[in-house]
């Protein structure tokens, strides 16, 4: 195993980081009889280990390297079988007349699990597929899977970037819809481990539009963009008519791309598409590594929380989003989406291209947010005001929601007071006061 090849897997999914391979640098030890010896068992070994991957037992993932990677990184169990196979047509067959069969990417995660119990409540069939990284906790997303299980939902346990698998699941089952929402997500950690952004939102994306071109129907697909896309803007609100091409982050530059490539398969293969830019989603079962959701957590501990503030004491604002918002704005985006044109790998048409804001229309300064949490928490925060790091985030966000008011009735109704006290009774019943551990 070379370096090079090591350099050319594309990416490293959640917080996994790809080490350099032990073997490389002994390789490079004097040529004495014990070094012989040394390589020869590590040869030995290597044998042992490319024999073991290989070999059925071991059988988990398609087997290109990205998928290679993912079983290193994410241990993905086995999938296949007609158990599972049973599993997966049940859990994705439509249960009321002219439903939809949905296959929710992401499911485990906060927005993903909301969507998917949305769909069942309805009707429609629902098939989950998450890798369960561990960008954060993965107990959390352990328990929203259970959450899910008990609404009849499965999630299949695998990486959009494993073909073999994705292939497998549409032969399965001809989805209606996709609702894409498997993603690396947060804005800071982009410069700690900035592959896992290439691997999940870029490279995962295409692989995902593949199968779907490929497939015969079609189907539509629904995808989670970012209000990050608004970038470096001045102009608020941020209509969808805004220059999109200032990121500050690698995490919204791979979403922005993310919607040029939603253009070209719609353009060459007739897929719907239709991209959401959601503006800081928050609420129960929400995201550990959010600020409110981590402020929550060191208030109640006693630990002092980091407010950020811009030059000259510049406000910090976000158009922070309640998720039940989130999930209606979903839902009417996935019913008012056309179907795709194309089969099979051909356009037969021009098929439906379209990008949602999703946020409140009320931006909120941050130190409001901790106002609000105290005032719930029952306890006083340690407050430490900082300047705004360079490292992802933008001063402010606020969304003109009009076009998917017009298109399909969007109007969100949660404000940040009332939506809060809802996320404090969900953090305080599932961890308690703050006795429970939680990563
Ligand atoms: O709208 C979006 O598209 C994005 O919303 C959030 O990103 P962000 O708005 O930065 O959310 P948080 O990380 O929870 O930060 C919220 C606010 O708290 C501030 N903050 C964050 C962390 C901190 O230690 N202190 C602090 O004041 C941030 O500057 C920001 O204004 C999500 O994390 C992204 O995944 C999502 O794509």
């Amino acid at each position: 195993m070379s370096s090079s090849h090591m350099d050319n897997i594309p990416s490293t999914p959640g917080k996994f980081k790809m080490e350099k391979s032990p073997y490389i640098h002994r390789f490079r030890l004097h040529y004495s009889s014990l070094a012989k010896l040394t390589f020869w068992s590590f040869v030995f070994m290597g044998l042992i280990l490319v024999f073991f991957f290989k070999s059925p037992s071991s059988k988990s993932t398609s087997s290109s390297s990205s998928s290679d990677l993912s079983r290193r990184s994410l241990k993905t169990t086995s999938w296949g079988g007609p158990v599972w196979e049973k599993r997966v047509k049940s859990s994705a067959r439509i249960r009321t007349r002219n439903g939809f069969s949905v296959l929710v990417t992401g499911a485990a995660g906060f927005v993903g699990t909301h969507v998917s119990v949305a769909l069942k409540r309805r009707g429609d069939g629902v098939l989950g597929l998450d890798n369960f990284n561990d960008y954060y906790d993965p107990n959390l997303k352990r328990s929203r899977q259970s959450l899910l299980e008990r609404s009849g939902i499965f999630i299949v346990e695998g990486d959009i970037n494993d073909v073999a698998l994705l292939n497998k699941l549409f032969d399965l089952n001809p989805f209606t819809h996709v609702v894409h929402l498997a993603a690396q997500a947060g804005v800071r950690y982009a410069m700690e481990n900035p592959s896992s952004y290439v691997h999940s939102n870029i490279a995962g994306f295409v692989n995902l539009l593949e199968t779907c071109k490929n497939s015969n129907p079609q189907p539509a697909i629904i995808w989670a963009s970012s209000s990050s896309v608004y970038g470096l803007n001045t102009k608020v609100p941020f209509s969808e008519k805004d220059r999109t091409d200032q990121p500050a982050s690698l995490y919204a530059a791979t979403k922005k791309a993310g919607e040029e490539i939603a253009h070209t398969y719609n353009h060459i293969y007739g897929l719907s598409l239709t991209g959401l830019r959601f503006f800081t989603v928050y609420g129960p079962w929400g995201r550990p590594d959010m600020a409110y959701f981590f402020f929550t957590k060191d208030i109640l501990r006693g630990k002092s929380i980091p407010i950020f503030e811009a030059a000259n004491h510049g406000t910090v604002a976000r158009d922070f989003t309640y998720i039940d918002d989130i999930v209606k704005g979903c839902l009417g985006a996935l019913d008012t989406a056309e179907k795709s044109t194309g089969s099979g790998g051909k356009k037969r048409g021009p098929a439906q291209l379209r990008v949602f804001n999703l946020g409140n229309t009320s931006p909120v300064p941050v130190s409001d947010l901790v106002s609000i949490l105290e005032r719930l928490l029952k306890v006083k925060a340690k407050r430490v005001v900082m300047k705004l790091p360079r490292n992802g985030d933008v001063q402010f966000t606020h969304a003109n929601i009009s076009f998917a008011r017009r298109e399909f009735g969007y109007k969100p109704t949660t404000d940040l007071q009332t939506g809060l006290k809802k996320f404090v009774r969900w953090y305080l019943s599932y961890y308690g006061s703050g006795k429970k551990s939680e990563q």
